[in-house]
């Protein structure tokens, strides 16, 4: 049995829901289907996410929210007359946005209920459809389906008792297809994933259902050893650990959210990247091991978003606790760090940036001056961390070499580097500015 997940961009209207549908057809292994809210049908076009970010944003302040509720409705109004579907379905499409608007809950958790309506009423729609097609399907809500989340609105995770409850599902009949991006806390509220988090739906049920494969449908042939919109053409990747693909991830491979791959770990499930407008492309295949071909690296990958703080100290080395203290006043600010190089005299924790207002800033480096007496503190924001990584790092010569000869060809100066806590992966921090110029130069080096 095989978990298919077909993101934004494989449900963005009825002519691309129609390949889902066959893709489904193709193949009676494939009985969970996760569906993601509809996407982008073109460059210029919106997520309807961002629609209904829009939307309740209005609606809670009491602003005027009607255009963006037009949007919406329009949307799956076309979605479902290109799959000519009963009109009944444009009601109860209606009536679930409405009901939603009005429910009496705070505003964080109201947002998150409209946030899922992209998903719920795609997995109805695409369950209708699939009905009409002859298949045996049926729309499954995730507090039915048992995917059960820690009670943090928009950043919520799965409860380990999730995955007994979804074991169940293989018992039920036919296709069953399940909205992404959203669970139930244990008292019953709807929560959503960090965005993105279709991704991790399919991981969950995957690994619950215990799937054969986990498959993600999305709109590449596959995944490719540099983001496609830095570098023309890059090259493919057939196959990638998962140590590889988290670290890919979580440093901008956006293809595959970085927190989805850990339920397929540990359940051991096979990953499939795949295209929906190109089925019969093999597409990346992500397992526990691979064989070494000889490339040592697989990817590079790249994200801005960062911040450095800097705190130096004369003997810092010998002052027993210093980085404990250090990362205790972020841990009083309830801020999480991603890495954190050091020296004999100084560190640097790398933070994302959008965990740092300038209040917080105030506060941290007040606290830092006020506490540990350092003879340096400063913060550097516009952070770009580039991701070098591959299996075959650790027993290849000369790799560091090679990538800062290509930063130095480049004329990009780096700022931080970070190697030997992961064994697959080495990690630069340069100026976001630089950060495009620094990634072309090292495919250069690494691929061409
Ligand atoms: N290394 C990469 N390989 C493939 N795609 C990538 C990579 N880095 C970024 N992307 C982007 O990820 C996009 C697919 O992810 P996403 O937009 O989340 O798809 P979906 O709509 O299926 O959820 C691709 O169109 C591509 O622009
Ligand atoms: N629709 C949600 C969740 C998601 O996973 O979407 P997509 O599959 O389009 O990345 C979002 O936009 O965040």
């Amino acid at each position: 049995m095989k978990v298919a997940k077909f993101g934004g961009s494989s449900v963005a209207n009825a002519t691309q829901i129609k390949k889902v549908g066959e893709i489904i057809n193709s193949d009676p292994e494939r009985k969970f289907i996760v569906v993601s809210a509809p996407g982008k049908r073109n460059d210029n076009d919106f997520k309807m996410t961002d629609m209904l970010i829009n939307m309740g944003n209005a609606y809670i302040q009491d602003e005027s929210y009607e255009e963006y509720y037009s949007i919406v409705m329009e949307r799956f109004k076309e979605i479902i007359e290109g799959l000519d579907l009963p009109s009944s379905l444009i009601a109860e499409v209606e009536h679930t946005i409405k009901s939603t608007l009005v429910q009496d809950v705070d505003d964080n958790l109201k947002m998150d209920s409209i946030k899922a309506l992209g998903e719920d009423n795609n997995a109805k729609i695409i369950s209708a459809y699939l009905k009409e097609l002859g298949l045996t399907a049926h729309y499954i809500n995730p507090k039915e389906a048992g995917i059960l989340l820690s009670d943090e609105p928009g950043n919520a995770q799965i409860l380990p008792e999730s995955f007994a409850k979804l074991y169940s599902l293989r018992e039920k009949d036919g296709i069953l297809v399940i909205p992404g991006f959203f669970g139930y806390s244990n008292d019953g509220k709807l929560v959503t994933f960090s965005r993105g988090g279709s991704d991790i739906t399919g991981s969950i049920v995957a690994a619950g259902v215990e799937a054969s494969l986990y498959e993600n449908f999305t709109d590449v042939n596959s995944v490719y050893s540099v983001n496609p919109t830095i570098v023309d053409n890059p090259k493919e990747i057939t196959v990638l650990t998962y140590k590889e693909m988290r670290e890919l991830s979580y440093a901008g491979f956006s293809v595959f959210h970085d927190e989805a791959l850990i339920p397929a770990i540990k359940a051991k499930i096979p990953v499939c990247i795949k295209n929906t407008n190109n089925p019969e492309a093999k597409g990346t295949l992500i397992l526990a091991e691979r064989e070494l071909n000889g490339q040592c690296v697989s990817g590079i990958a790249s994200d801005t978003g960062f911040c450095s703080l800097y705190v130096s100290k004369y003997l810092m080395n010998r002052e027993v606790g210093f980085g404990r203290k250090l990362l205790n006043i972020l841990e009083d600010e309830g801020i999480s760090f991603e890495h954190a190089p050091s020296g004999i005299d100084d560190m640097s924790v790398i933070i994302r940036e959008s965990q740092f207002t300038p209040e917080t800033e105030e506060t941290v480096i007040m606290r830092i001056n006020e506490e540990l007496h350092p003879d340096t503190v400063s913060l550097q924001r516009g952070i770009a961390v580039i991701m070098v990584v591959g299996e075959g790092l650790v027993n290849t010569i000369g790799v560091a070499q090679q990538a800062t000869s290509a930063f130095a060809k480049a004329n990009v100066n780096i700022e931080m580097i970070n190697q030997g806590s992961s064994e697959v992966s080495m990690m630069f921090g340069v100026q976001a500015i630089d950060m495009d110029k620094a990634i072309r130069s090292l495919y250069n080096a690494f691929f061409d």
